[in-house]
């Protein structure tokens, strides 16, 4: 390692030396100490949670309230869930009857109790899989043959994704809902067939490198646009941005009015322009950093409550 650095020392101008000492062995020995000793990286071992991220979360919720253990049929979406630490945290904190979506673009064996899809959320198709899920309770992460050689959704796109060609059955398949119970939430049934989601939460960025799993055609592109952070805070905050938008975009097409929505952000100079966005999707707004985000770090949280109705796509994102 030390030998790659220093000839890329010699060859390019110091400015981009300075993004390969991110690699160099002390900086991985800091990063490892910092793990170490850190309290919440501790904790999470011990109450079995995939990552320290699900304090994050924790400390959201006790403030924000966006889960509910008394409200039942509660339908929570995690974009960009793996390991698991947020759903794991849905989960607890959500009546046993919720049901709970990871997506991710990387393979991830879902915590239990959530369900998941491996898909990008840049995709329009992760939308529909999305309602298709809510729509119908498709059994995702079966054991059998099929699955293992096709992946989690493979039968299911076989045997109804070959009939949206047909509008009248795909408008069927979509506006089918069953046993939700309407009375737990202001929406009519309609509006619930539209927007099927209660709390859509997102902490996308930052994944670990894939290196099997790319058969699934779900994934369409697996790395292209995936936000690995650089070190580099105006890149990050780009790509952070790009991933928000996208989260807010899956908020304006999914999520029920009066819902809640969470997402990471890594601060920088469109930050107001994406709390605009916010502002026109939901009637609170608010900006949070929860202490197990560490202080050095360019991460924030945005948090919209109460979704207003008949939002206008077009509208936010053309400012
Ligand atoms: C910081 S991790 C999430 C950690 C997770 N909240 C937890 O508590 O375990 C960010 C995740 O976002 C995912 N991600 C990034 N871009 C994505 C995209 N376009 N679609 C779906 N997932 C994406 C990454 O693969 C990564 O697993």
């Amino acid at each position: 390692m030390l030998l790659v650095y220093s000839r890329i020392r010699n060859n390019v101008p110091f400015s981009l030396c300075r993004i390969c000492i991110r690699y160099n062995s002390n900086s991985q020995n800091r990063w490892l100490n910092r793990q170490l000793g850190d309290p919440y990286t501790k904790e999470a071992k011990v109450q079995n949670l995939r990552s320290r991220a699900a304090f994050k979360l924790m400390q959201i919720d006790d403030k924000y309230r966006l889960f509910n253990k008394n409200k039942s049929n509660r339908r929570i979406l995690d974009l960009g869930y793996a390991p698991g630490a947020w759903s794991q945290v849905a989960q607890q904190r959500s009546s046993s009857n919720s049901m709970i979506l990871g997506v991710d673009i990387l393979p991830c064996e879902p915590p239990h109790g959530v369900n998941s899809i491996q898909a990008n959320i840049l995709a329009k198709r992760t939308h529909d899989l999305i309602r298709l899920f809510y729509s119908k309770h498709f059994q995702l992460n079966r054991r059998d043959e099929l699955h293992e050689n096709h992946g989690y959704f493979q039968n299911m796109l076989e045997e109804e994704l070959t009939h949206l060609k047909d509008t009248e059955l795909y408008r069927e398949i979509f506006t089918s809902d069953d046993n939700y119970d309407i009375s737990n939430t202001n929406s009519t049934l309609k509006e619930r067939e539209k927007f099927p989601v209660d709390v859509i939460i997102s902490d996308m960025y930052e994944p670990w490198p894939q290196t099997t799993g790319f058969w699934n055609n779900i994934t369409n592109q697996a790395y292209f646009r995936m936000a690995n952070t650089s070190g580099l805070s105006i890149r990050d905050h780009y790509q952070s941005i790009d991933l928000c938008d996208a989260a807010l975009v899956t908020a304006i097409d999914l999520l029920r009015p009066l819902g809640s929505f969470v997402c990471k952000l890594y601060t920088g100079e469109e930050e107001n322009l994406f709390k605009k966005r916010m502002e026109a999707v939901f009637n609170d707004v608010h900006k949070f950093k929860p202490d197990a985000s560490r202080n050095e770090s360019r991460e924030t949280y945005y948090i919209g409550l109460r979704k207003r109705r008949n939002i206008d796509k077009l509208k936010v994102f053309g400012n």
